[in-house]
């Protein structure tokens, strides 16, 4: 059980939250979505615990918990293997899940490279690969697509969601790109960086006048072979 339980939160004059409720669908994905600065990091931080809400509270039950931050640093130089071993000290060692990440991530010919080594989309999959060492019940992604080229987006989404599926995790992540949003995800959180955030379906959010009010741009919804696309409109 992972729930925001009337959650109020101000930044400095900034209202993010006001009197949210909302429950952590488990061992599904929920993706939140919404424009800059409306508290889709906030709320993932609120998930984590790394930041407290003014007003309720975060309700808790023992789930263990994965957070991966936009941008993660490494305090001394390791490679790959040695920082996914270190994901794996806190629970029982599991060197054939770490192997199983490795390859599921495409991260088998830089195992034994430093880290700070490879291109920033590398990095982004072996920051996800640590977390998933971890075995969280609840994993929350802060853009765990950002630095990545289209192939590897798609690719780690893919492979984010048969292991979603596969160990039963808790998944919240935010996502910009509102295809992906909803073509992965079970739920969607829609932010409106007015203090209040619509819990819907992935289906559900298939609704240009709904996606357009969130983002306040004109979106459209076309169906291309049979499955339905988000069409931003540019003037
Ligand atoms: N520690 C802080 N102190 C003051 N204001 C903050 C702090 N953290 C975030 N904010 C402000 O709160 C608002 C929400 O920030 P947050 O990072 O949650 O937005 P976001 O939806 O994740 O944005 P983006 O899409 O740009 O990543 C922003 O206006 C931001 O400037």
């Amino acid at each position: 059980m992972l729930d925001f339980k009337n959650v109020s939160l101000k930044h400095g004059t900034k209202t993010i939250l006001t009197n949210v409720n909302l429950v952590v669908a488990p061992r599904k994905i929920t993706t939140i979505i919404g424009p800059n600065g409306s508290g889709k990091t906030t709320m993932l931080k609120l998930l984590s615990q790394t930041l407290q809400p003014d007003q309720g509270r975060i309700v808790f039950a023992d789930e263990k918990v994965a957070y991966l931050e936009q941008n993660n640093e490494l305090f001394e130089p390791l490679t790959v293997t040695e920082l996914l071993e270190i994901g794996l000290t806190n629970e029982v060692p599991d060197s054939e899940f770490m192997y199983r990440i490795i390859q599921r991530l495409g991260l088998v010919e830089m195992a034994d490279q430093l880290v700070d080594e490879l291109s920033g989309g590398q990095q982004q999959r072996v920051w996800l690969a640590y977390a998933l060492c971890q075995r969280p019940d609840v994993i929350l992604l802060d853009e765990p697509t950002a630095a990545l080229d289209v192939h590897y987006q798609v690719e780690l989404l893919n492979v984010l969601q048969e292991i979603q599926t596969e160990y039963n995790l808790t998944v919240v992540m935010v996502l910009h790109d509102l295809n992906q949003a909803l073509h992965f995800s079970d739920f969607v959180w829609l932010v409106r960086g007015n203090g209040y955030v619509d819990r819907k379906t992935a289906q559900q959010c298939y609704d240009a006048e709904l996606l357009s009010s969130v983002f306040q741009t004109p979106v459209q919804i076309i169906e291309i072979a049979g499955k339905r696309q988000v069409i931003v409109e540019l003037s």
